[in-house]
């Protein structure tokens, strides 16, 4: 027998609630359960108790304002001097924590070693740079800044050439940046290893190859004066020829670096030493393949042969100046270029050129610097291009007259402009006749920039050195990523309140009779 009439028997009323339900809140005689002070007691504490845990979790592990580190580096190149400014949280100095350039400058005007007549000049032209950088840097982070400037070749060549003249522009250069509030840690000349094995950490530092002990891109880097190979050959173990060997343990890993800087073969010195191959009669005119046809300036003799790289071949009794024209000639230019090499003798197993040994090409490189400004320029840094329509291109592209390539990029520095087809051509003909790269590998080169917003180049790695931020062994990593960790302190606290709420049981008030039916 229901204890209720059928619904049939149901007095029909227009939409209302039926009555077989309990009645509203404000009928209701007897409170609801849950809220008695023992529950509501419970609930605040685990709430409180859970927020706590979360918060103290993360912050424990992640303190939410992030605290950041600085460096700067100088890079006192022969062709001009750039700042960068590196920046890493501070409390990851030197495991997890990654190093990023986050402002670079370029110091108007030619590299310091130009200065070696008015050294003062060297160190005034560092301010502008110096001053963005103290704006960029927090003014409370300024004194534990460290500050470095290293130079290339231009001062090893200017060093070589005149030491006194160097030491009085790294004398101006040094007064000058002492002045800023930024803990200077001295100006110096780099060795060519140091600069082509920094070139090599740095791009393996930015792809994150060295800490996860991948295998390493090599690193070519051309600049004004020098130009430097670095790379991982399983056949190099140092023992052969060990002037090129440069060895680190670094995350655990072991490197044996084969790296070789060439003074004299960046492309200004280069284009001096084809320049010097073209004037050995000391004529008045010369035409020269590598420019383009229509190209003509008047050169000064006691200009180009103002170098180390050219001096003892000065043609004796030669005119002041000579008119140097362009011929736009690519297999003609090749030609005159090859004569800057030296094949002839090898006292190795194998070599590049100069007598250098260079051990088997392995695995990837990255080219940067020169390499990266010339091939961008002639659209080149498509390395899957077959290496024979990279030539056919430049063959192209260096007959093309001189007032049509005027005309075509108006808004390039005529001085760069006028040496892309030689730039080009010495570039191909460096990497296939002197390193020996083949149309097989040549697709194993990049041309790059930058590498996650850092410029490739010696510099983060010569300063990830200096501070030691590159531990020998690896770091412990944590069991769990942050996000996992603080997923799961928080499951276990929701967990654990259930548990309590679960576990006073007993305690809850009885549930009252069901509500009378009106
Ligand atoms: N947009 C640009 C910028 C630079 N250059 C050329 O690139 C060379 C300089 O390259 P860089 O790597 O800056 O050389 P430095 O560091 O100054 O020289 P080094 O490393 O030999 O000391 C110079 O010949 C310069 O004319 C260029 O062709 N196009
Ligand atoms: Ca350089």
């Amino acid at each position: 027998h229901p204890p209720w009439p059928p619904l049939s028997r149901l007095p029909v009323r227009p939409s209302v609630r039926p009555s077989v339900l309990p009645p509203p809140l404000s009928d209701m005689k007897e409170k609801n359960p849950w809220h008695t002070p023992v529950t509501i007691i419970i609930t605040v504490i685990g709430v409180i108790a859970i927020v706590a845990l979360v918060t103290v979790a993360v912050l424990q592990n992640k303190p939410l304002l992030q605290k950041y580190k600085y460096g700067i580096v100088l890079d006192a190149g022969s062709s001009h001097t750039a700042l960068y400014l590196y920046e890493w949280p501070a409390e990851k100095d030197n495991n997890t924590g990654r190093v990023e350039q986050i402002h670079s400058c370029k110091v108007k005007g030619k590299g310091i070693s130009s200065y070696a007549s008015e050294p003062w000049k060297a160190g005034e032209s560092l301010t502008l740079c110096m001053q963005e950088a103290e704006r960029w840097v927090p003014s409370k982070r300024h004194r534990e800044t460290p500050l470095y400037l290293g130079a290339t070749a231009g001062m090893r060549l200017l060093n070589m050439e005149n030491s006194s003249a160097s030491d009085k522009v790294f004398q101006a250069v040094e007064g000058a940046l002492q002045r800023f509030p930024f803990s200077y840690e001295g100006a110096r000349i780099l060795s060519g290893q140091e600069e082509g094995a920094f070139g090599w950490v740095t791009v393996n530092y930015l792809d994150d190859r060295l800490k996860q002990g991948l295998e390493t891109t090599g690193a070519l880097d051309l600049g004004g004066a020098s130009t430097q190979i670095s790379f991982v050959s399983d056949s190099y173990d140092g023992s052969e020829s060990p002037s090129n060997s440069v060895t680190f343990r670094l995350y655990g890993n072991d490197y044996n670096l084969y790296t070789h800087s060439f003074l004299c073969y960046g492309k200004d010195q280069v284009l001096r030493m084809v320049l010097a191959q073209q004037t050995q009669s000391g004529p008045t005119s010369i035409l020269d393949p590598c420019f383009h046809p229509g190209y003509n300036v008047t050169k000064f003799y006691s200009e180009l042969y103002d170098s180390p790289c050219v001096s003892d071949r000065k043609p004796p009794g030669a005119p002041e100046a000579f008119a140097h024209r362009g011929d736009g000639n690519f297999q003609q230019c090749q030609e005159v270029v090859r004569t800057v090499f030296n094949f002839s003798s090898c006292r190795y197993r194998q070599c590049s050129f100069n007598g250098v040994f260079q051990p088997h090409l392995q695995g990837s490189f990255g080219a940067f610097s020169a390499y990266y400004f010339v091939m961008n320029f002639l659209n080149l840094t498509d390395t899957s291009i077959p290496l024979q329509a990279v030539k056919e291109k430049l063959l192209q592209y260096c007959a093309t007259s001189w007032d049509q390539i005027v005309q075509q990029h108006p808004g390039v520095k005529e001085k760069y402009l006028a040496e892309y087809c030689f730039s080009g051509t010495y570039i191909l003909t460096l990497l296939t006749e002197g390193y020996n790269f083949t149309s097989e590998n040549y697709s194993n080169i990049k041309f790059i920039k930058k590498i996650k917003g850092s410029d490739a180049g010696w510099t983060l790695g010569y300063m990830l050195n200096l501070t030691n931020m590159i531990p020998a062994e690896a770091p412990d990593s944590p069991l769990l990523p942050h996000a996992g960790y603080v997923s799961v302190v928080t499951i276990m606290a929701v967990v654990l309140f259930v548990l309590l709420i679960l576990s006073l049981r007993p305690l809850w008030p009885r549930c009252s009779k069901q509500p009378q039916i009106v």
